[in-house]
C-alpha cells in the first residue's frame, strides 16, 4: 500500500505520532537493544550542495523495520523528495511505502513540539501559557509544517514570521490570517518583537548564523532544525556556549557528526531529548532559569514512528 502526500496528511494522527515518538526517542537514549539505528549515510553529490540520504532502523519490540531514502536538492522544489518503507520484522514482508516529503515535514515538526512540551511548557505558569508567543524563521516546507503542528497542538497569543524570501512569509501569513488573531511578519531578525518570543523554530538551510545571544530573551526555547552538515548553521556561538544556555539534541552521535552549530561552537550537549522523557529531575535541571536549544538533525526512528502510525491507522480501522 502506498500513502501519497494527501493520505499521509489524512492518516498521520498527531497525538499518536507524539506518543510513539516519545517512546522510540526514550528507548533510543536508553540504548534499548531492541531498537537499532545505525548512523545514516549522507552522500554528497557533485558540488556537495546536493545529498542522497539513506536512513534505516529496526524496532524488534514493536515488530517493525523502516528505511527512508531521500534526496536533498536545495535548488529544486521541493528540496526533499523520496520514500519511506515499513516492513514487518518477524516476516520480512513490506507493509507500506509512503511519501517522504510529508512524513519528513510532519515528524520533524512533531519532534520539535515534543521538545517544546518538555523544555518549555513544563516550566511555564498558566498565565505564561495564555500569553505565549511563537516565531517561525524560514517559511518554506519546514516553516509551514512547524506552524501547522504548533498551532494544532497549542493556542499561541502571537505568532511572528520571518523569511529571507518575504513572499514565503506573506503566503504563510495569509494561510493563517483567518485562524490566528495576531500573525505578523518581522522586518528583520533584529526586530524588537523577536525579544518577546517564548519559542522560536529556525527552519532554514542557512550556512551563516542568523540568531545570536543579543537578539533573543533569556529563557527562550529554540528548536533549531535547519542544519545537518558541518558547514550549515542557524545559531551563533555566543548563544550556543552561553552559560545561560542548555543544548539538547535528538542524538549525540548524529549531532556531533552533522550539526554545524555543535561542531563549530564545540557547545556542550546537556542531554538527548529521549533522556528527558519521564525524567523530571533532569528536565528541571536543564530547563529551569535557562535558555534551551533543541538541535535536531533528524533520525530514522522518527520516520519509523510516523510509518507505524500510518500502518496502524489502517490495520486498526
Ligand atoms: N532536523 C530535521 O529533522 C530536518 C531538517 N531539515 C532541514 O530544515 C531546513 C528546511 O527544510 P525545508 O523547508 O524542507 O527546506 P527548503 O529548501 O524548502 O527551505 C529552506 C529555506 O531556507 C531559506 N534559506 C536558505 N539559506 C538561508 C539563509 N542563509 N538565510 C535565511 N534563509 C535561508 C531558503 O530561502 C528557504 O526558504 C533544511 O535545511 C533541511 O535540511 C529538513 C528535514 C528534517
Ligand atoms: O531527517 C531528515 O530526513 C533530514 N534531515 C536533514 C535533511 C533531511
Amino acid at each position: 500500500m502506498y500513502f501519497d502526500e494527501s493520505s499521509v496528511k489524512q492518516y498521520l494522527s498527531l497525538p499518536s505520532l507524539l506518543e510513539i515518538l516519545s517512546d522510540v526517542l526514550h528507548r533510543y537514549s536508553k540504548h534499548d537493544p531492541s531498537l537499532q539505528q545505525p548512523i545514516r549515510s549522507v552522500l554528497p553529490i557533485d558540488d556537495r550542495q546536493n545529498f542522497l540520504l539513506n536512513k534505516p532502523c529496526i524496532d524488534l519490540h514493536r515488530g517493525y523495520m523502516c528505511v527512508k531514502t531521500i534526496t536533498y536538492f536545495p535548488a529544486s522544489s521541493p528540496t526533499i523528495d523520496g520514500v519511506v518503507s515499513l516492513f514487518d520484522s518477524k516476516t520480512g514482508r513490506l507493509l507500506l511505502t509512503a511519501d517522504a516529503k510529508e512524513i519528513t515535514a510532519q515528524r520533524t515538526a512533531a519532534t520539535s513540539f515534543l521538545a517544546t512540551q518538555l523544555l518549555a511548557f513544563s516550566k511555564w505558569t498558566d498565565d505564561k501559557k495564555n500569553h505565549a508567543c511563537l516565531t517561525i524563521i524560514g517559511c518554506s516546507v519546514q516553516g509551514h509544517a512547524h506552524l501547522e503542528v504548533f498551532t494544532q497542538l497549542f493556542k499561541w497569543n502571537k505568532v511572528y514570521l520571518w523569511s529571507r524570501n518575504v513572499k514565503n512569509a506573506i503566503d504563510l501569513q495569509s494561510k493563517y490570517a483567518s485562524q490566528l488573531k495576531h500573525i505578523e511578519i518581522l522586518k528583520d531578525l533584529n526586530d524588537i518583537r523577536l525579544q518577546e518570543t517564548d519559542v522560536i523554530c529556525t527552519c532554514t538551510g542557512s550556512e551563516q548564523a542568523l540568531i545570536g545571544l543579543k537578539q533573543v530573551k533569556k529563557g527562550v526555547h529554540i528548536n533549531a532544525v535547519g542544519s545537518f552538515s558541518p558547514k550549515m548553521r542557524e545559531l551563533a556561538d555566543d548563544l550556543m556556549i552561553s552559560e545561560d544556555t542548555n543544548v539538547v539534541v535528538d542524538s549525540r552521535e548524529s549531532a556531533m557528526k552533522e550539526a554545524g552549530e555543535i561542531i563549530q561552537s564545540k557547545a556542550n550537549i546537556a542531554a538527548e531529548v529521549g533522556e528527558l522523557v519521564n525524567n523530571e529531575v533532569l528536565l528541571q535541571e536543564i530547563s529551569q532559569q535557562k535558555t534551551t536549544i533543541f538541535k535536531s538533525v533528524g533520525l530514522a526512528i522518527e520516520d519509523l514512528a510516523a510509518a507505524i502510525v500510518l500502518h496502524e491507522s489502517k490495520t486498526n480501522a
